[in-house]
Formats: C-alpha cells, sequence, structure tokens
C-alpha cells in the first residue's frame, strides 16, 4: 500500500538559497507525525509545497502514491489534502453552523447556492452538528466567529478542515497564540481526531509535539535532518544540538 503522502527529493529555491533542500518524506496511513525545526528551517516552505500554495523547483509529492505535484491547491483538497492555517483565516461576520455548513456543502460540490437550500437535508444538518458537536461549539454555533474566544475559533477552524473528508490533514501551528485557559480542549481536541485520517502537525510547542505525536521528523536549514520516535528524537545529540539546544538558549 503507498504512504498517505509523500515526498520525493522534493526542492524549493527561493534565487539562490534553498529553503527545500531534496526532502524525501514519509507520512504513514493514520500516521500522528509532527514537523519540528528551528526558526527558518524551512516548516512552512514545506507545508506551501505540500498543499500547492508554492511550486516545487524540483522532485516529487504524491498523495496515496499519485503524483499531485502539478496539481493546483483547490485540486490537492479535492483529492483528499486538507489543512489549517497558522493565521486564522476563517469568516469573522460568519456563525460555526455557517462556516461548517458551507464547507461541508462546498465538498459536496454546491457551494454557497446549495448551502442556503440545505435546510431540508437532514443528512447534511447531522453531519454539521456532528462536527460542531465534536469540536465542542455547539453552545456558541450561532455566534459571529470574531466574538468567539480565540482558542474556540481554532477549533472551528480544525471543523471546517475536516468537513472538507481529508484523508491527510496538514495541522499548521493549530496551538499557537491559544491562551493556557483554553488550550486543554484544543489538546483533548486533537486527540480525538479520527484515526484513519492521516495527521502531519506542524508545531513549535514541545509539549504539544510530545502529547500527540509517534514519529517526529526534524527539518535544519531545509534537509531533512533527523526522524524517528519522540524518545529517539529526544535522545539524538545532534537534534539537542541544533534544535533543542537552540531552545533552551532562547
Ligand atoms: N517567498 C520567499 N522568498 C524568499 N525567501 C523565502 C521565502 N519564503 C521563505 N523564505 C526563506 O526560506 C527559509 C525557510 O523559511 P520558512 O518560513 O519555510 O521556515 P520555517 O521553518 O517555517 O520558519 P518559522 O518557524 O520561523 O516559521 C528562510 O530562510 C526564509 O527566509
Amino acid at each position: 500500500m503507498s504512504a498517505a503522502l509523500r515526498t520525493i527529493a522534493l526542492e524549493k529555491r527561493f534565487g539562490g538559497l534553498v529553503a527545500t533542500n531534496k526532502v524525501d518524506f514519509t507520512l504513514e496511513h493514520g500516521a500522528r507525525h509532527a514537523l519540528i525545526g528551528p526558526n527558518g528551517a524551512g516548516k512552512t516552505t514545506f507545508v506551501n509545497l505540500l498543499t500547492g500554495v508554492l511550486p516545487a523547483t524540483a522532485g516529487q509529492v504524491l498523495l496515496d502514491g499519485e503524483d499531485v505535484t502539478r496539481l493546483s491547491q483547490q485540486r490537492r483538497a479535492r483529492r483528499g489534502l486538507g489543512r489549517t492555517f497558522q493565521i486564522n483565516q476563517l469568516f469573522p461576520a460568519m456563525t460555526p453552523v455557517e462556516s461548517v455548513g458551507l464547507a461541508v456543502s462546498e465538498r459536496m460540490g454546491g457551494g454557497a447556492d446549495f448551502w442556503r437550500s440545505l435546510g431540508a437535508r437532514r443528512d447534511i444538518i447531522g453531519e454539521v452538528l456532528d462536527l460542531l458537536e465534536r469540536f465542542r461549539l455547539i453552545d456558541v454555533m450561532d455566534h459571529p466567529t470574531a466574538r468567539l474566544a480565540y482558542g474556540k475559533q481554532r477549533l472551528l477552524e480544525l471543523a471546517v478542515a475536516l468537513a472538507g473528508n481529508p484523508r491527510v490533514l496538514l495541522l499548521d501551528e493549530p496551538a499557537a497564540g491559544v491562551p493556557e485557559a483554553e488550550r486543554r480542549e484544543l489538546l483533548d481536541t486533537l486527540a480525538a481526531l479520527p484515526s484513519d485520517v492521516s495527521i502531519l502537525l506542524i508545531e513549535h510547542d514541545m509539549d504539544l509535539v510530545f502529547s500527540f505525536a509517534d514519529r517526529i521528523t526534524v527539518l535544519v536549514n531545509g534537509t531533512h535532518f533527523a526522524e524517528g520516535t519522540p524518545g529517539d528524537v529526544m535522545k539524538d545529540p545532534r537534534v539537542r544540538e541544533v534544535y533543542l539546544g537552540e531552545e533552551e538558549h532562547a
């Protein structure tokens, strides 16, 4: 069986700078995999290459064995590649029920018009409510997004991403900016994501990485520097030197 997501010698150059240096990477089916690395290591660039935000200079991206390297973001999303963003991408005036409803409707090929006539579709309403419940948004489902606590907004982003029925989900710093009091809810929700969705977490927060991931890849200077179980990566003296050492000095 092919890996859920794979890169082969993936490369990105910005002029003379090599931001992604021939990276071979594999995300297994059902994985809980984290991508870490010091500032400027190339994590964001790598995610942008996976999702199609940036074109690769060379190399390949395979989604379930299919080459998607030349496909647009939208076509990769339709093939099951979902993501959340570091910066909030939600519509501030929409409510959670509207945002999740629109995402479900878009997945079904309907877009906004379809969503307006959804009142009659009990199956879809059921799915929207299930998602709102899973992401603990029922009590705020009719509040404008702009007025939700920040932790709830991050949960809504997860709900919207999952509404697309992704097979692979890239989580870009889902805990960034979430106040301490709201973190527990977010971590519990991340831990309860469906086990058949393969997940790559890009994260600075080591507590979250170690509580979530069963495998870690370390990027340094755009290069695939180390990979293993959290225990192995923690023990690797090279990693400690370049990455964890830097954190200690930060
Ligand atoms: N559009 C761009 N043009 C030129 N250089 C870029 C561009 N985007 C990123 N870079 C450079 O590529 C390198 C990798 O940056 P990237 O943002 O991918 O790292 P990162 O690991 O995500 O960093 P951070 O953790 O700080 O977000 C950096 O040296 C950065 O300056």
